[in-house]
């Protein structure tokens, strides 16, 4: 569902943040992201994104290999994707129920499909009752509950979050990555980068562990640090 072929990016040339990167993540996986600062992670999620095209190689998302998508098509690309971001991105000046709906007026959903979807999605997050209030009168971990429901209310085939705990304590943290596992859980593939160790190794998932540019591990069941 996502593959990444001899992906190299140079931001300047000679200068790689990715060095011909091979990866393959199927359907409905779950995997972690990790490295140093500058390893590369977050031009991965860039290219992903298709807010980059990578300097070589190429990458495939669901049979579509992103360096043939017309820039036109790339809104609609972007519909299978939720992404999340440890700022959180919300509307300040909207409240909550309209930062969700807005990401569904984009996709041209109907107002009764909004109405009904919605309020599932701040239900899926345990923040049905907040829906009036606006991003400033919530907690850091709430704020980010809603960034989660707006990157699931679309059901994407993928959701994307790049250190979406960090900003966050450690039980926030760990509730912002229980609601990335119940979106995984429902069939959703969910890649995380972060720097969270101690997360990253009580869940024991796939970690796909980056330096300089390249992978130098890839475990199934992995932990922080597996290189070493
Ligand atoms: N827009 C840019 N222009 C030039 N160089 C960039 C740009 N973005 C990233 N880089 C460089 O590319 C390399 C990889 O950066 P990237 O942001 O992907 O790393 P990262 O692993 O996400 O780091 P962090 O954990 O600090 O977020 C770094 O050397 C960085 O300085």
């Amino acid at each position: 569902m996502i593959e990444f072929k001899e992906v190299t990016k140079e931001y300047s040339k000679g200068i790689a943040a990715l060095n011909g990167v091979n990866l393959k993540i199927e359907k409905g996986e779950f995997a972690f992201i990790v490295g140093d600062s500058g390893s590369g992670k977050s031009t991965l999620i860039r290219l992903l994104m298709k807010e980059l095209d990578p300097t070589s190689g190429s990458i495939i998302v669901n049979g579509q290999n992103l360096n043939r998508l017309k820039h036109r098509k790339i809104p609609e690309y972007r519909r299978h994707l939720g992404v999340v971001f440890q700022d959180f991105r919300l509307l300040k000046d909207r409240n909550i129920y309209e930062n969700i709906a807005f990401a569904l007026r984009v996709t041209e959903t109907s107002p009764r499909i909004i109405k009904q979807k919605v309020p599932a999605a701040l239900s899926l997050v345990g923040l049905a009752q907040k829906y009036k209030a606006f991003p400033k009168e919530l907690s850091g971990g709430e704020q980010q509950r809603v960034a989660i429901a707006r990157a699931i209310v679309n059901e994407p085939a993928i959701l994307l979050a790049d250190e979406p705990t960090g900003n966050l304590d450690p039980t926030n943290s760990w509730e912002i990555m229980k609601l990335l596992e119940e979106a995984n859980d429902r069939g959703t593939t969910v890649l995380v980068v972060t720097h969270n160790q101690e997360i990253v190794n009580e869940m024991k998932k796939r970690v796909i562990t980056m330096k300089k540019g390249v992978i130098v591990s890839d475990e199934k069941k992995g932990g922080y640090n597996n290189e070493n």
